[in-house]
């Protein structure tokens, strides 16, 4: 069973957190997602999203950072390998994909990197984006990029929560509210 119980407590499975709240620039007081340092929580998460995952899926494809270990822990579930997007450029990468995000959930823009090795991972196949949460689209929009950049084919989005309304059809497992008073 998952619901919000209230503004910001939460319970996926039989996991209850109470999201902390922080204040951002441009948005005021937002819910904050952590799956870092909180494998209970991540993986109850994981195990929830299963059935959220499109037919046909054939690998994931998600970005650092919180939404890694979720993704992890969905691929280990499912079988399904993924790739995995960086926020820096790393000297060993060869030939990488980049796309830029004008605004994060945060109110941060971004650069997001593909390793071309991963990238051709993508190549010819149903590539499902998976995030910790899903605010504005713009991650998932660059995200989408880099599949058919790849030669790949966005077989859906899912993510653990949405905040707001993207503008593409996301599979979640709840709604937060976008700001709390
Ligand atoms: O739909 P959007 O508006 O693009 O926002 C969603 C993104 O924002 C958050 O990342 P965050 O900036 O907190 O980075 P982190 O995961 O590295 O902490 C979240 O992890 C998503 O990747």
């Amino acid at each position: 069973m998952s619901g919000v119980l209230s503004d910001l407590t939460i319970r996926i499975g039989d996991v209850e957190r109470v999201l902390p709240t922080v204040r951002t620039g441009n948005l005021g007081r937002v819910p904050l997602v952590e799956f870092i340092g909180d494998p209970e929580f991540t993986n109850a998460a994981a195990q929830a999203m299963l059935p959220l995952l499109p037919a046909g899926t054939e690998i994931l494809l998600t970005v650092v950072t919180n939404a890694l270990p979720l993704t992890h822990e969905l691929s280990d579930r499912s079988g399904l390998p993924y790739v995995c997007a960086r926020k820096k450029r790393r000297t060993y990468m060869q030939q990488p994909l980049i796309q830029d995000v004008p605004s994060l959930s945060l109110g941060v823009a971004e650069t997001l990197w593909l390793d071309g090795p991963h990238a051709a991972r993508l190549r010819g196949k149903r590539v499902a984006i998976v995030q910790d949460v899903v605010a504005s689209g713009g991650t998932a929009q660059a995200l989408a990029k880099f599949v058919v950049q790849a030669g790949g084919t966005v077989s859906g989005y899912l993510a653990a929560f949405r905040q707001g309304q993207p503008p593409m059809d996301v599979a979640v497992l709840q709604d937060l509210p976008r700001r709390v008073p």
